[in-house]
């Protein structure tokens, strides 16, 4: 298994990796409610964690719940910051438009993923340094595939 990290928790379940090598750790609804369609929600987990310092825990959608249900959430990622010692919460949203979502307690609605973060020291400057991209973004490589002849001189050679 790669690297772990120990993180101080109080749970009414505890989050559960599902296999060994798993990003996220399941999340397990504290209440039972039905999610009417295009409804959302914000879910207790009966979830506090204490990360460390240089951590931080983001909150994401299952697969299965979104592909199959419709089911997904809100903020997606959400943040949880190393500070934060209230209970996690899941802002889930039922984006299919005809049917309702029950979730009952011990349900896993989410995942969690650890992380290391970095923070910024921002350096104001009177103009950024040039790059190949530029102020190039959104869709401005268009969405059709590629061809080596298109790609940068040596990136993809
Ligand atoms: O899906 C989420 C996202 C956030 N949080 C908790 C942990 C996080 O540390 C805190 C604040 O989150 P965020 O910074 O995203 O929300 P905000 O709207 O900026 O609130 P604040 O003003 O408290 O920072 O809320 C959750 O429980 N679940
Ligand atoms: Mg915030």
């Amino acid at each position: 298994m790669a690297d772990s990290v120990e993180v101080l928790i109080t749970a009414s379940t505890l989050p559960s990796y599902s296999h060994p090598g798993d990003a996220g750790a399941d999340l397990h609804s504290s209440e039972a409610l039905v999610l009417e369609p295009g409804q959302r929600a914000t879910v207790g987990t009966g979830v506090a964690i204490a990360l460390p310092d240089g951590y931080a825990a983001f909150v994401v959608p299952r697969s299965g719940l979104a592909s199959k249900h419709g089911i997904t959430i809100v903020n997606s990622p959400g943040t949880v910051d190393a500070g934060y010692r209230g209970e996690i919460k899941v802002a889930l949203l039922n984006t299919d438009s005809s049917m309702p979502y029950s979730v009952a307690v011990g349900d896993r609605i989410a995942q969690l993923i650890i992380m290391p973060v970095t923070r910024a020291r921002f350096i104001e400057v009177e103009r950024l340094p040039g790059s190949d991209r530029g102020e190039g973004g959104f869709g401005s490589t268009g969405t059709a595939a590629r061809t080596a002849s298109d790609s940068t001189a040596g990136v993809n050679a």
